[in-house]
């Protein structure tokens, strides 16, 4: 078996009563996209808060490649190569986009980064110009990032994952809030990014789904109930029920 570049063990974590990860056991293979749906409430971002290490978990463990991070803090994970994107676009908006990737590539170095921010050298510059122009930002480098459109704040912070090379990209909702253009835009995007990475997207538009995703978790209550491609997924009487009144697959 390909070994996972991302890993959880029996992840487990309660609010009071309420159990929103129930033993998730869950792997990602490397260059995989892999898509994490279901119903509202089902525990999708807080998965990814427990993986990246904003909320810590009760118990389980999780890896990146073979190195237990669970105990890690975020950062410290982002440099072991956990990047993540959020639902409402992380940006700096008084910053232009050029020094916005900038910060996002020295986020993680520590010796000098103030001075490398004042002057990025050549190298650090041709890698954020790589970034805006796989992202198709190159035009608005300049531009405040906060007086982009929805779609193009998006992309500053894909570029701003992308810029640090990670193992694995976690997206949250990338296409929430995006026209159809924009939506296949970043599904294009994606599918271009995977030969660099793994990347794992919760997401509710089937569509997008379709276009990117090898194979598909299924979280529900907590539970990852199912994985499977979208037509296994589709024929599945559990998953048409779980899904009736809520999203359609
Ligand atoms: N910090 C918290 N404290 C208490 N309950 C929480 C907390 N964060 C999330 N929850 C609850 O945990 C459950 C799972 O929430 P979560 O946001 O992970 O679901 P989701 O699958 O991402 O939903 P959506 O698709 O609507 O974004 C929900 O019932 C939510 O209200």
């Amino acid at each position: 078996m390909q070994e996972s570049v991302l890993s959880t063990e029996n992840l487990k974590k309660s609010f009071g009563g309420l159990v929103v990860a129930e033993g998730i056991h869950f792997r990602v293979g490397k260059n995989e996209a892999r898509c994490i749906i279901g119903p509202n409430g089902a525990g999708k971002t807080t998965f990814f808060n427990l993986v990246t290490g904003l909320l810590s978990s009760d118990s389980g463990s999780i890896r990146i490649e073979n190195k237990d991070v669970t105990r890690l803090p975020v950062n410290e994970r982002q440099k072991l190569g956990l990047v993540r994107t959020f639902q409402a676009p992380r940006i700096f908006p008084l910053f232009s986009v050029f020094d916005n990737v900038l910060l996002a590539l020295q986020a993680n170095r520590r010796f000098g980064s103030l001075i490398k921010c004042l002057f990025p050298n050549k190298n650090d510059t041709e890698e954020i110009q790589h970034a805006m122009e796989q992202t198709g930002l190159l035009h608005v480098s300049d531009r405040l990032a906060g007086s982009l459109s929805h779609g193009e704040k998006k992309r500053v912070e894909m570029a701003m994952a992308i810029v640090q090379k990670p193992k694995v990209l976690l997206m949250d909702e990338p296409t929430a809030g995006m026209t159809v253009k924009e939506t296949q835009e970043i599904a294009d995007l994606v599918n271009q990014i995977r030969r660099q990475m793994s990347v794992v997207i919760v997401e509710h538009d089937m569509e997008f789904v379709r276009e990117i995703a090898d194979v598909i978790s299924v979280l529900y209550k907590g539970n990852l109930v199912r994985e499977g491609t979208l037509h296994e997924l589709e024929n599945d009487p559990f998953i048409q029920e779980i899904y009736l009144g809520s999203v359609a697959l």
